[in-house]
């Protein structure tokens, strides 16, 4: 059993056979893509405040510090990234403050929200309203939380980060993996596309690595949402000195994802914080979102690479580069799809994987909506932009 699993019900039993196999696995078990691709983002930091303290990050402020961006300034950043040719607002942000953030709640208040997920639905409408797709991770929450943000969302996602107990977790507020797991299990019953993934190097072991990439396996198979996999390794920072995981530790851990999971979840490694181009042959066919005009704000020591860098790694390794939308092409309206792309299986309670709003924005009569079928369709030539 997984820490905390009681507390959620989560039902998700460790098979030992299959711990052991994926722990006997090297990169020579598994080959390369036959594509590369990545998405092109603005990052929107709405709030830094944050109730849990993981010691590797250096994105959360203490209350007093902490900030919240205005519905001003939600726009100021969506349409830097429409100028710039992008399709996808990151909402990515500490998870839902606790009462100690008198002065958000205040805020929030004054603005007529009743709490940051509210907040979200709006800042999502800003986006969607100006030309991007949103694709939020706002940690943890609650089913009824997904069916709300779904609606204004083309994606999610929240990295599982480890199904172990590990110190970097420690302390009275802090992610437990019963809670995380759970999140993921409210995003497949929701039917919400949906992004996670691994902190590789936060004190986690070979076999909670093997069992983590299970427990999202095991948790696909039940919903059919997981559209990528993110093996991120921890990078040091000013407030943590975590070692960065080797390149063979990488390579061994990017082999276990894809043996791990099945082909069409993507294994994505983000390539500000890895040498990328090195774990390609192990599986890695995404690079995430990349943005050509925001920080990586939870890593902002740590620039995006430019296109040019994008286009020699997947040079280097032989194989096409292509943009993609923040949801996987599998879950795109069958008018939008293309044709060698086999659907996803309806999603459990909901009778499409986008909501109309998401549906009408991506087959709209309007330039966002040719950006987005043309990226969908690999008909955008992605020189067409700096
Ligand atoms: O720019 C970043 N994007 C991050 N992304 C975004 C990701 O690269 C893209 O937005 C997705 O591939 C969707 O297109 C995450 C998305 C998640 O759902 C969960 C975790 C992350 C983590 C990061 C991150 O640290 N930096
Ligand atoms: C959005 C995701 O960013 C990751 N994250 C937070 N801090 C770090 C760090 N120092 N190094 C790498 N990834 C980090 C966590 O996995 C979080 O879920
Ligand atoms: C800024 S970290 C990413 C979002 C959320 N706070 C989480 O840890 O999952
Ligand atoms: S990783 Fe996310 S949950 Fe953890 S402290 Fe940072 S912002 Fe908060």
């Amino acid at each position: 059993m997984f820490p905390a699993a009681d507390d959620y019900d989560i039902d998700i039993a460790v098979d030992e056979s299959a711990v052991a196999d994926l722990l006997a696995v090297t990169p020579s078990d598994v080959g390369p893509p036959t594509e590369l691709t990545f998405s092109r983002n603005v990052f929107v930091p709405l709030t830094t405040a944050c109730r849990y303290t993981c010691s590797y990050c250096t994105y959360y402020d203490v209350p007093g510090e902490a900030t919240l961006m205005s519905p001003a300034a939600i726009r100021d950043v969506v349409e830097t990234g429409v100028d710039a040719g992008c399709t996808e607002a990151l909402f990515t942000f500490g998870d839902k403050p606790d009462d100690r953030y008198t002065e958000i709640h205040d805020q929030l208040d004054e603005w007529g929200y009743d709490s940051i997920i509210d907040y979200l639905s709006a800042a999502c409408e800003i986006a969607l309203d100006a030309g991007l797709l949103p694709h939020s991770n706002p940690g943890d929450i609650t089913e009824s939380e997904f069916h709300t943000l779904r609606d204004v969302n083309a994606s999610m996602g929240v990295m599982l980060e480890t199904t172990a107990d590990v110190d970097a977790h420690s302390g009275g507020r802090r992610k437990t993996p019963g809670q995380r797991l759970n999140t993921i299990r409210a995003a497949g019953r929701a039917g919400v596309p949906f992004t996670t993934g691994l902190l590789v190097g936060i004190g986690e072991t070979w076999r909670d690595r093997a069992e983590s990439l299970l427990a999202i396996r095991e948790l696909h198979e039940r919903y059919g949402h997981i559209q990528e996999v993110i093996v991120q390794n921890v990078v040091p920072n000013e407030r943590s000195d975590f070692d960065q995981p080797s390149v063979d530790t990488m390579r061994r851990a990017v082999a276990m994802a894809r043996v791990a999971l099945p082909e069409e979840i993507s294994v994505q490694v983000p390539p500000n914080l890895s040498p990328t181009g090195e774990l390609i042959d192990c599986g890695v066919d995404d690079l995430g979102g990349v943005s050509p005009v925001t920080d990586d704000h939870i890593n902002p020591d740590y620039a995006w690479p430019a296109l040019e860098e994008l286009n020699s790694i997947a040079d280097d390794a032989g194989l096409p580069l292509y943009e993609r939308l923040p949801v996987y092409d599998r879950y795109l309206p069958t008018a939008v799809r293309r044709a060698d792309v086999a659907p996803a299986t309806d999603p459990a309670d909901t009778d499409a994987w986008l909501s109309l709003r998401i549906r009408d924005a991506i087959t709209a009569d309007s330039d966002a909506g040719r950006q987005y079928r043309a990226v969908a369709g690999r008909t955008r030539q992605p020189a067409a932009y700096p």
